[in-house]
């Protein structure tokens, strides 16, 4: 029954349920009457999400928000508001043809929806800004390691498939003397440069529009790609690989800011994760020896692996 959760978040999210409580615990028939729902139906759904640790009933009928279900509201910083929206979405109607990956390896967006999904966001801008918007929200807890290593000797970084460049304005925000690029398809980087000149970096970033399976900008001394390869299946993630290699110069860096999925069973929201790439994307995430296997078909090799919370940074060489 774990999609009843799942879809319970989506609907309290949907009537902005987050958003009234940011500033305190309410009634719950002063919450329905703010929002739009039936009184008695909210109290059953919030004791039901309550149950997950999200809402707490602090007085019988009066709930608020718990630091975990925070991150629901739209306006707070690593706001996972837009990738609830987004699992409630087209993610949500994908994972019903998830039988069609089962059988055949491959995505299941393409039978549902007629076409790949990068290539479905570019022509459907609400759902991409949604993606975008739910990208840059999970920014702050996949930088942790990457903000943990030493940017001291580092004049250059492109992050490759950046986004609107929200992991690339908290590397440049963290480290004054670093100067930087965000990568990413036109529709996607067109957001980039006020998101840059907001947060106070745009006369060290510049932005920079392009398919990765064409070119990348060369000779940064830094290259990252986070959350670039497990969208696609190997023979692409190598592609992307080899033309990042080509972009580098013998001292170039590359890292790597994704899961290492566990080799055995339990692999936890790292394994759901694998699933979730399999049926939207046909990608996938990696153990150990299949990123040693896939950086060495590219002309890489592994130089050091650093876990955080929520991704490892893995560092590559040529
Ligand atoms: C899962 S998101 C990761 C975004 C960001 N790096 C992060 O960590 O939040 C994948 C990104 O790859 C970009 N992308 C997909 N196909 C691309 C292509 N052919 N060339 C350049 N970027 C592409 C998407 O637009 C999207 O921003």
């Amino acid at each position: 029954m774990g999609y009843l959760v799942s879809r319970s978040i989506s609907a309290v999210c949907e009537l902005g349920v987050p958003d009234r409580l940011a500033t305190g615990p309410m009634p719950v028939a002063e919450l329905a009457h703010a929002v739009g729902a039936h009184p008695g139906a909210l109290g059953r759904f919030l004791r039901v999400l309550a149950g997950e640790d999200l809402f707490d009933e602090v007085a019988p009928d009066v709930f608020g928000l718990t630091p975990l279900g925070t991150p629901l509201c739209t306006n707070t910083p690593g706001s996972l508001h837009q990738l609830v929206e987004l699992m409630g979405g087209e993610a949500y109607r994908v994972w019903e043809a998830a039988d069609h990956s089962l059988r055949t390896g491959d995505a299941a967006f393409p039978p549902v929806f007629g076409q790949p999904y990068f290539e479905w966001l570019t022509e459907h801008p609400d759902a991409a800004k949604r993606f975008d918007e739910g990208q840059a929200g999970l920014v702050e807890l996949r930088l942790l390691p990457l903000l943990g290593l030493d940017w001291a000797g580092v004049g250059t970084v492109v992050d490759i498939g950046g986004g609107t460049g929200a992991l690339l304005s908290r590397l440049l925000t963290g480290n004054a003397h670093l100067r930087g690029t965000v990568f990413d398809l036109p529709h996607v980087v067109a957001a980039a440069a006020p998101a840059l000149a907001d947060a106070g970096v745009a006369d060290r970033a510049t932005v920079a529009e392009g398919d990765f399976f064409e070119r990348i900008p060369p000779g940064a001394d830094v290259y990252v790609l986070s959350q670039i390869l497990h969208d696609w299946a190997d023979r692409d993630a190598v592609r992307i690989l080899r033309r990042c290699r080509a972009a580098m110069s013998a001292d170039s860096r590359l890292l790597i800011v994704e899961h290492v999925l566990p080799e055995n069973a339990g692999a936890g929201a790292a394994g759901l994760l694998d699933l979730h790439m399999l049926v939207l994307l046909g990608g996938q995430e990696r153990t150990l020896p299949q990123w040693e296997s896939l950086l060495d078909r590219a002309g890489f090799h592994l130089v050091s692996v650093t876990e955080g919370p929520r991704s490892s940074v893995l560092e590559a060489r040529t």
